[in-house]
């Protein structure tokens, strides 16, 4: 099973508007859709260091001070094939910058553009952009790749403890 991160940079935007820094992904899995910086986990990294370094890499952004948001677990024809560990984060230097893998794009949480994203998004990512945490399933049917599998069914689970977690 592949493990991976995503990070999702907030910042108070114009009239006070909460925005969330987005990438349109340029290159590999979700390629053309809109999704947070992120990636799979090297050997020896914690989930914590990959979302730093995929940030980094993707758009230049230090994030520190990473929350715990999700761990979602993508099933593609009845096997765990990719466990994706979530990060909230305030706190960043630096501005964000187009790389080889992305570009990057703020914006506001109220208009985050779900019918350009992965099916599953609009169940959870509104829920972790308002703060709150997720444990969720998601099951996928037809083959690889997983971008191109069709979403068949979810279960999600909000309010979870995952202070203590990775
Ligand atoms: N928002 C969202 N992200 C997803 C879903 N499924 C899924 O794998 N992801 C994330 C996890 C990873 O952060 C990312 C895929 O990993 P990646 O960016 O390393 O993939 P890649 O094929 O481009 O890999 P690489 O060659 O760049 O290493 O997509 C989903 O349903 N929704």
């Amino acid at each position: 099973m592949i493990e991976a991160t995503l990070c999702f940079p907030l910042r108070e935007g114009g009239d006070a508007d909460e925005e969330v820094l987005l990438i349109e992904k340029r290159r590999g899995l979700g390629e053309g859709w809109y999704n947070g910086p992120g990636g799979k986990c090297e050997p020896g990294e914690t989930p914590r260091e990959c979302a730093v370094r995929e940030t980094e890499e993707e758009v230049g952004l230090e994030v520190t001070d990473l929350e715990k948001a999700g761990e979602l677990t993508f099933l593609l024809d009845g096997e765990a094939h990719t466990f994706c560990h979530v990060y909230r984060s305030r706190s960043f230097e630096g501005e964000p910058t187009s790389s080889e893998e992305a570009y990057p794009e703020w914006v506001p949480v109220d208009d985050v553009p779900y019918d350009r994203m992965w099916d599953d998004d609009h169940l959870w990512l509104p829920g972790v952009l308002e703060g709150n945490t997720v444990a969720g399933e998601f099951r996928f049917e037809g083959g690889e790749p997983l971008d191109e599998a069709a979403f068949v069914d979810h279960d999600l689970e909000w309010g979870v403890s995952l202070e203590s977690r990775e």
